[in-house]
């Protein structure tokens, strides 16, 4: 309900729950109380999301009063029948809590939080705080999922990461897909994801929400908002290594999530202490990129319009890529042809080369890692950074902090795609260094020093892969979260809105 009207959307109510205290037109907790009737003998408050600034969501309450405490019962069961058709609200959840996200809030977080909002809503929730890193991933193998309608993550991005690997991998496993082949049709989980943010950076959140609450996130489930998101599949040779969905970074990126995550006592301010870093380190890593464009999107990365709820790019893209029903005696691909309309390639020195499969928004960045990328639509966003001095990389960093274009370097390259490869250059020791180094002990340990960093690893949503030769490909609108993608606000522009959950 906004401030300045009296209508409450009824797929915006969180619940109806009866009243057994009497009270004064406006009572102590500042809601107002509504007659219905002149003379009231029962009451029943209506629970709903109320909107804030910045797009953060708060439960407000408005009481209405009966005369005849019949009439208030059928009011009360009116209203929660016609909850009960909302049918995409969810009953039962199975909700994972990392108890070392973050600063380590998570448990606090849930029980405070959350578990009173879910209780409100009826929700049964099941609750496991974790015990190790890899926990969740591993129960999600195993344990039974067929009555739950969703599954909510308390935690950041590396908890996320796991539910979604473990979701992924379970379902592929149960539908006779093999993971570990690249060109596979992927089938879809059917259970949406909720996530409760609890951790450091908060990606997936701030951009599937807007926002890094812990309530707005439970409130968006509570009602059953259904956003479906793209997911990025990680193989090395023939092997599947990760799924991923916002962000993926070699060079200076991954180098930052090695160095922090040797720091992971250092809380969140261990990714600004790695970043100064390996920024003053500035190291350069020799490659080839190759790309399949998403060619006939007819949007692009440096578009000035966002992907916000209802995002009619991603609908479109949706509707192209209607899942096809699996079939395991389909033959692999052909050999993917370079040139026009193709695969593209660029070799080079690159600083960083990163993949936004969204907009990968959070608070360093609040627009985002790319700005324009959409959360549904098949792409990922590719940026190149080339080799460039110091002072030149430092411009376009500091351009994260405001809504300047930070792709307008002739450093950088973008380009919106479907799938990449990357490929080292790989720079062996010849047999004269080796002669060299058994001959000079300081020469030798500096060139094994030199040697072993010649690769940087990838930092997949704030996890690392250690191979460097990787094969991406993105599956369009693979998962579904309990969000609803960007709200406008009232100063931006107006697009439509609707839930196009299938
Ligand atoms: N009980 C646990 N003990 C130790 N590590 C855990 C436990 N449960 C989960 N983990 C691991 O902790 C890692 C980090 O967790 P999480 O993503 O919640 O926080 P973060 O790294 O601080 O936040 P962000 O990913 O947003 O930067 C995850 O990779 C997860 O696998
Ligand atoms: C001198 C001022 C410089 C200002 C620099 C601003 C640049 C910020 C870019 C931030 C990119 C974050 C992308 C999101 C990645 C998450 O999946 C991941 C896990 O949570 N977080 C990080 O890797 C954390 C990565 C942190 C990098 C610094
Ligand atoms: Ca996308």
């Amino acid at each position: 309900m906004s401030s300045d009207s009296n209508v409450l959307d009824l797929s915006e109510v969180i619940a109806v729950t009866p009243v057994e205290k009497h009270g004064g037109q406006r009572n102590k907790d500042g809601f107002s109380d509504i007659e219905l009737t002149p003379i009231s003998c029962s009451r029943f408050a209506v629970h709903y999301v109320e909107k804030k600034r910045g797009r953060v969501w708060r439960p407000g309450r408005v009481t209405f009063k009966c005369q005849d405490p019949t009439v208030c019962r059928e009011w009360i069961d009116r209203l929660q029948e016609r909850l009960n058709q909302e049918y995409l609200r969810p009953r039962r959840l199975l909700v994972f809590v990392n108890p070392f996200g973050g600063k380590k809030r998570g448990v606090q977080i849930y029980q405070q939080k959350v578990a009173p909002l879910f209780d409100l809503a009826r929700i049964k929730a099941d609750v496991i705080v974790t015990e190790r890193a890899g926990h969740a991933q591993d129960l999600l193998q195993e344990l039974e999922l067929n009555k739950l309608d969703g599954i909510v993550c308390v935690g950041g991005d590396g908890m996320f990461s796991e539910i979604l690997n473990g979701l992924i991998v379970r379902t592929q496993q149960e539908a006779g897909v093999d993971k570990d082949w690249l060109a596979a049709e992927l089938v879809r989980p059917h259970l949406r994801i909720g996530i409760i943010p609890a951790g450091s950076t908060d990606a997936v959140s701030y951009a599937t929400v807007g926002v890094n609450d812990p309530v707005t996130s439970a409130l968006h489930i509570i009602i059953g908002d259904c956003q479906p998101l793209d997911v990025s599949s990680v193989h090395y040779r023939s092997q599947l290594l990760r799924y991923n969905v916002s962000f993926l970074g070699y060079g200076f990126y991954g180098d930052v999530v090695r160095d922090s995550d040797l720091r992971r006592w250092m809380g969140p301010t261990r990714y600004d202490y790695s970043g100064f870093k390996k920024f003053c380190r500035r190291k350069i890593y020799e490659g080839e990129v190759a790309f399949l464009p998403c060619a006939d999107q007819g949007s692009s990365p440096y578009d000035q319009i966002r992907c916000t709820e209802g995002c009619l790019v991603c609908k479109q893209a949706g509707e192209k890529n209607k899942p096809t029903p699996f079939n395991p005696s389909e033959e692999p691909r052909a050999v993917e042809t370079f040139g026009p309309g193709g695969w593209q390639r660029v070799r080079g020195r690159f600083i960083a080369i990163n993949a936004a499969t969204n907009s990968c928004a959070c608070k360093k960045t609040p627009k985002g890692v790319s700005p324009a990328a959409h959360l549904a639509d098949g792409c990922t966003d590719l940026i190149l950074i080339h080799a460039t001095p110091r002072y030149r990389f430092l411009g376009h960093l500091l351009k994260h902090l405001t809504d300047s274009d930070r792709f307008n370097h002739s450093f950088i390259e973008v380009y919106r795609v479907r799938e990449f490869k990357f490929r080292p250059v790989i720079i062996e020791e010849t047999e004269d260094e080796q002669v060299e180094d058994e001959e000079a002990g300081v020469l030798s340990r500096r060139n094994r020093r030199r040697n072993t960093r010649r690769n940087s690893v990838w930092n997949c949503d704030g996890e690392i892969i250690d191979q460097p030769a990787v094969d991406v490909k993105v599956h369009c609108q693979l998962i579904k979260l309990f969000a609803r993608g960007i709200e406008e606000t009232k100063q931006s522009s107006c697009w439509p809105v609707g839930c196009f959950c299938a």
